[in-house]
């Protein structure tokens, strides 16, 4: 489904902060991308979303070689796409159940063909007394989850999430972790950004680890 060659990265005229990146993402896979700080994880999360370009080398995303899909076609590729950003980037004016709603009502589905499953998940992650509130409200970690909700509803092909339990205690980050397996069940392939070593080892799955730009895959 994702396809990496020789992919290098840097900004600007700086270093090369990845290099020499071979590697796949098979359809309904799951890992865990981990290395220590700075070592390049959301950089190469921001390159699976296709909002960062690789310096060189190839990539291929469902089939299609990025370097030849034009600005107006990103959006559509994008919704078959769930991601978690560290900084949550949810719409202030818009409600907990609005801003989960949205990767649906972009899809132009009717409210009532999805309205109970959008409650049943913000219940699931916890948030079933702020359904109705806006995010500024809301505390770290419960924007944190409706971030997670709101990547989630949809059933992407592949779900992004950098650091997605960075901000909730460990009953909650099990809790979350459940849904992602969960999910990958249901035919998602998952990458999960961390640092969190206790959640790695709750979950027998794929580790590549970023060191120094370059990738170590342990299957
Ligand atoms: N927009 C940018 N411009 C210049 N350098 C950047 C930019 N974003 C990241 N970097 C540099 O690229 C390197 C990798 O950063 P990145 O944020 O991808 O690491 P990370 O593994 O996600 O770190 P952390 O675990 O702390 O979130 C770092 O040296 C960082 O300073």
């Amino acid at each position: 489904m994702i396809h990496f060659e020789n992919v290098g990265l840097r900004y600007g005229m700086g270093p090369e902060v990845l290099r020499d990146l071979t590697f796949d993402i098979p359809k309904k896979s799951f890992q865990f991308l981990t290395g220590p700080s700075g070592a390049g994880k959301t950089t190469l999360m921001r390159l699976l979303f296709m909002s960062l370009h690789p310096t060189r080398g190839l990539i291929r995303m469902f089939d299609r070689d990025i370097s030849s899909i034009g600005r107006d076609e990103l959006p559509l590729l994008r919704r078959r796409i769930g991601i978690v950003f560290q900084d949550f980037r949810l719409l202030d004016h818009m409600t907990t159940y609005e801003n989960v709603s949205l990767p649906l009502r972009v899809r132009g589905k009717d409210e009532s063909t999805y309205r109970s499953d959008v409650i049943e998940l913000l219940k699931w992650v916890g948030l079933g007394e702020r359904i109705n509130v806006l995010p500024p409200v809301l505390s770290g970690g419960e924007k944190q989850r409706v971030a997670i909700a709101r990547a989630l509803i949809d059933q992407p092909e592949i779900l992004l999430a950098d650091e997605p339990t960075g901000n909730v205690d460990p009953p909650m980050a099990q809790r979350l972790l459940s849904l992602f397996i969960e999910l990958n069940r249901l035919g998602t392939a998952v990458v999960i950004a961390t640092h969190d070593l206790t959640l790695m080892d709750k979950v027998d799955a794929r580790r590549m680890i970023l060191s120094e730009g370059r990738l170590d895959i342990y299957d």
